[in-house]
């Protein structure tokens, strides 16, 4: 189990540069599979989800040449499909939540996907319904196999159709969407999940051949093609990465200069930081956070009714920055609420923020009360376990701002998502070592 050890109380300053998004880059990926020609991808983040579905990719037979630091070519024009009944599959492919959509690209090219149970976070019942469902409509016969937790879908062919998805699943959109590109006649996917990573998907299997209208709305008309060819990707910025130096540098009232954010892409984001008073200036493509040596004040309603911050599908507040909203309020002028609507466990982690003198009521598995303590009183540094990708990071900027040395344990959550976040941290001026 990794640990960070880290001296809290500094001001960083300069400037920080946003990885390749995560979530996009577990979908992209995905795709390099519906065609045997070459596939260029770049600005691929280097973190242990994505080198893990790289590595799917490669014992799946996908033929891998790196370019240069974050750009690989992919040629899928040998897929060995006698790899998803083996054991090494069957252990692999449960290593995270992204290779689930192996299993869309996989039955419409080649008429059978397989994949275990995916993992990822432990955040709450993460359900896969929406997507069999999908494949189900499209004419695939669905196998489950409850002792091995092994998932299943075959079909001769795949035929287009209407279908109202249960929910905006931002995976299960993208695995329906690499299903129906190659399926026969037209498919419409209504109630479609529509985030700048789907549309980002979309846009690249277009480049590939396929007949995709309606990209950025939860209305998606595809015309099924019989085959799609290579094309050339790059990753936007990790709009949760983004939100998480936004939060750091209001956090340790530093001065920060986040570069080449995509300002278009990132929807609610920062209007979600404004609401807790914090000050995001956008200079071209860059957002610049001022020092906010003042602190920061939570904006009511108009009503004066306390600020509730909530997620929802997107264009909807992403669910991923939540925690790191929260540990924000924590020093905020004022109170707010965090509602988490999707995820059912994703709040335990304020137990450590309480521990740190945070003043936090858990109202229920789904929402937390947050008193900002205004700086009047700073975090104690303290000794803590990061339980998710998102939460470790919170935790990882309160004990940044913390009086103190605090220790985290399990980084291995963190390193999941953040490419050489303690390297990154250390150029801005952090004290944080991997011990
Ligand atoms: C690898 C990847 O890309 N992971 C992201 C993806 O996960 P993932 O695609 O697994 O998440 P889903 O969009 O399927 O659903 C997330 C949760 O929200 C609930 N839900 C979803 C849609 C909806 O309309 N109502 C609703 O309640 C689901 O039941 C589930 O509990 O999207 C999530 C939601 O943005 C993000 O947190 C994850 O980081
Ligand atoms: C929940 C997340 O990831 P995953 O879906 O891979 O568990 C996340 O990125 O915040």
């Amino acid at each position: 189990m990794g640990t960070f050890r880290i001296e809290g109380g500094h001001q960083l300053t300069g400037e920080i540069t946003p990885q390749g998004a995560k979530n996009e880059a577990l979908q992209i990926l995905c795709a390099v599979l519906l065609t045997p020609e070459k596939v260029t991808i770049n600005n691929i983040p280097d973190i242990v989800d994505v080198n893990k579905l790289i590595d799917l990719l490669e014992d799946l037979g996908v033929k891998i040449q790196k370019k240069g630091p974050g750009s690989y070519t992919f040629k899928a024009d040998d897929v060995n499909l006698d790899y998803l009944q083996s054991d090494q599959f069957k252990q692999d492919g449960r290593g995270l939540r992204g290779s689930i959509m192996l299993v869309g690209p996989l039955l419409s090219r080649f008429g059978k996907g397989y994949i275990p149970k995916p993992g990822g976070d432990k955040i709450g019942r993460r359900r896969l319904d929406t997507h069999f469902e999908g494949f189900i409509k499209l004419g695939a016969t669905f196998r489950y196999n409850r002792e091995e937790y092994f998932y299943g879908v075959e079909a001769k062919k795949l035929v287009g159709t209407y279908m109202l998805l249960d929910e905006a699943s931002v995976t299960g959109t993208a695995n329906i969407v690499m299903a129906a590109v190659l399926a026969e006649g037209k498919t419409t996917i209504y109630n479609a999940a529509c985030e700048p990573y789907l549309q980002q998907l979309c846009k690249m299997l277009v480049r590939m051949g396929a007949k995709i209208s309606g990209i950025g709305s939860n209305l998606l008309h595809i015309e099924g093609v019989d085959s799609l060819g290579g094309t050339e990707h790059t990753m936007l910025p990790d709009m949760i990465e983004i939100g998480s130096w936004i939060g750091l540098a209001a956090m340790t009232k530093s001065e920060l200069t986040i570069k080449n954010v995509s300002w278009d892409d990132l929807g609610q984001i920062p209007l979600a930081f404004e609401k807790l008073g914090i000050t995001v200036e956008r200079q071209n493509d860059d957002i610049h956070i001022p020092r906010h040596d003042k602190g920061y004040q939570v904006q009511n309603y108009i009503d004066g009714s306390i600020l509730t911050i909530a997620d929802a599908p997107w264009p909807g507040l992403t669910p991923d920055l939540l925690s790191i909203l929260l540990v924000v309020a924590t020093q905020a002028k004022g109170e707010v609420v965090i509602h988490q609507k999707m995820f059912e466990s994703r709040l335990f982690f304020v137990d450590k923020l309480l521990d740190m003198g945070a003043k936090i009521i858990l109202c229920d598995p789904h929402r937390a009360t947050v008193i900002g303590h205004n700086f009047q009183s700073t975090l104690k540094a303290t000794v803590m376990t990061s339980p998710d990708i998102r939460a470790g990071v919170s935790l990882l900027i309160a004990a940044l701002s913390a009086r103190g040395t605090s220790t985290i344990h399990n980084i291995e959550q963190i390193d999941r998502g953040y490419e050489n976040i303690d390297g990154r941290l250390r150029a801005i001026g952090a004290k944080i070592d991997r011990v």
